[in-house]
């Protein structure tokens, strides 16, 4: 009774209050959440619509196969994966440190309600990011060998951010080609994240990312904390290295590609197709060259690269600054969720520092350890202006395929959208949402 009214009133708050043209723009399903087009443009889905036809469905039991409790998403994924898919996703550099803190840091922030904020609508939680205005301010991560996680691996990650209305950020380390998933992700937005070949290679880079602009990726993340892989000591017990998997996983940008195909032939005397074991020790060789490139290199991907550019992996104010020195348009604070070096910083606790330096001159982006919509509520109100969702969509992916992931990224933004409008918060926005509506738990004590 109290769950069919409790769906009823959000039912009718959501109706009542979204203003009028958006209301006319909704002509989803409630029940399945479906969206439409109306006048030849996409409506927006409303993530809190998600939660009232929950209830809804629970009054015949026809709710949804997955759970709604986000901190169980990993070991019901978990579950349904082999010993090496699990260790590779949940797994962490050395001891874990850096992962475990990551984690730890969003409960050292608490959000203080405010009572008696008129409001007659839900939040508004669009992002404004690289010159563009998004519905929602997050992000699908980019992972790479989503083919370990789901038989439908990217494609069906790719389709399932478009119809969320989520970016998604494909990873150079994708079990599936530029082109395909591309395809799948049909008129969403998509950003393509780059394992930077050596100097050396430079046209191969020009290839990559030639395919990746006419493929529609209008911008470009470049990954700087990963040119080896991490002291990975589940992975290392495992003896797991996707890439050196027979079925060729993760190399499918490699594989397609019809410059490293010539590169290779030079090198090795034969095509690509005569010796798949060689080829796939070369390509993995060429996206994980061992060592970093400088800042100075990052000129060459602006002459080649018509769109912003987006550093990711800064975790210190030097090197943001640096970044804004160099031109870019973007960072990613992020550890890479704790997977590349133990004993480092939390992700949360480097985010302030690094707004109050660079926070007005370039887009900070926020990843490594998000999990809820309260974490994306804290990394926001830090000054993050876009959070990037890893491991959780992985879990959904290997949970439900599409489904999944779309499951998760809705649940994420009603969670989001709820959390903001408890609190007081009408807008996902700097000027409401921001360090003000934030205390660490311990100054409480
Ligand atoms: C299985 C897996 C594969 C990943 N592959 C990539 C990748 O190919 N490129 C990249 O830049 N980051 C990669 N990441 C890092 C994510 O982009 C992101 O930084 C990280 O997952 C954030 O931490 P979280 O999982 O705790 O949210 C990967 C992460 C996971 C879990
Ligand atoms: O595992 C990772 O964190 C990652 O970035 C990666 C590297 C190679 C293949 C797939 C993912």
């Amino acid at each position: 009774m109290f769950d069919e009214l409790r769906g009823r009133q959000q039912l009718s708050l959501k109706l009542n209050s979204r203003n009028c043209q958006e209301a006319a723009d909704i002509s989803g399903n409630m029940g399945e959440m479906e969206y439409h087009y109306s006048a030849g443009k996409r409506s927006q889905p409303n993530p809190v619509e998600y939660e009232s036809s929950i209830y809804q469905k629970g009054l015949s039991y026809q709710r949804p196969p997955f759970t709604f409790k986000p901190l169980e998403w990993e070991s019901l994924a978990a579950e349904r994966m082999s010993a090496d898919s699990k260790g590779y996703v949940v797994g962490s550099a050395g001891t874990g440190e850096t992962a475990n803190k990551n984690r730890a840091a969003f409960a050292k922030w608490s959000i203080i309600p405010r009572r008696l904020i008129k409001t007659t609508s839900l939040p508004e939680i669009s992002a404004s990011v690289l010159g563009q205005k998004l519905p929602f301010p997050i992000a699908c991560a980019p992972v790479g060998v989503q083919r370990i996680f789901n038989p439908d691996g990217e494609e069906a990650a790719a389709s399932a951010a478009a119809k969320q209305n989520v970016p998604y950020i494909m990873s150079t380390a994708s079990s599936t080609s530029i082109e395909d998933v591309a395809r799948a992700n049909g008129d969403g937005v998509r950003w393509f994240q780059l394992y930077w070949p050596p100097n050396e290679q430079n046209d191969i880079t020009k290839s990559i990312l030639g395919r990746a602009q006419k493929a529609g990726f209008s911008a470009l993340f470049v990954t700087l904390d990963t040119y080896i892989l991490g002291w990975r000591p589940s992975d290392m017990d495992n003896g797991y290295n996707p890439f050196l998997r027979s079925d060729q996983v993760g190399v499918a940008i490699g594989l397609t590609d019809p410059v490293f195909h010539d590169h290779f032939k030079k090198k090795h005397g034969k095509a690509v197709e005569e010796d798949m074991g060689e080829a796939v020790a070369e390509w993995t060789h060429t996206v994980f060259p061992g060592y970093s490139h400088s800042f100075e290199d990052i000129k060459f991907l602006q002459q080649h690269w018509k769109g912003p550019i987006i550093l990711k992996g800064i975790q210190s104010v030097e090197d943001a600054q640096k970044c804004v020195e160099i031109g870019v348009q973007g960072i990613v604070v992020s550890n890479h969720g704790g997977r590349q070096s133990d004993g480092g910083c939390s992700s949360l606790g480097v985010l302030p520092r690094i707004v109050d330096a660079v926070g007005n001159k370039i887009d900070i982006f926020f990843d490594s350890g998000i999990r809820c919509g309260a974490d994306i509520a804290k990394a926001l109100a830090l000054g993050a202006k876009m959070c990037l969702i890893g491991r959780p969509y992985i879990y959904g992916l290997a949970l439900g395929g599409e489904e999944g992931v779309s499951h998760v990224l809705k649940a994420l933004l009603g969670d989001l959208e709820l959390t903001l409008h408890l609190a007081g918060i009408c807008s996902s926005s700097q000027e409401h949402l921001n360090r003000s509506v934030l205390t660490k738990e311990d100054d409480l004590f």
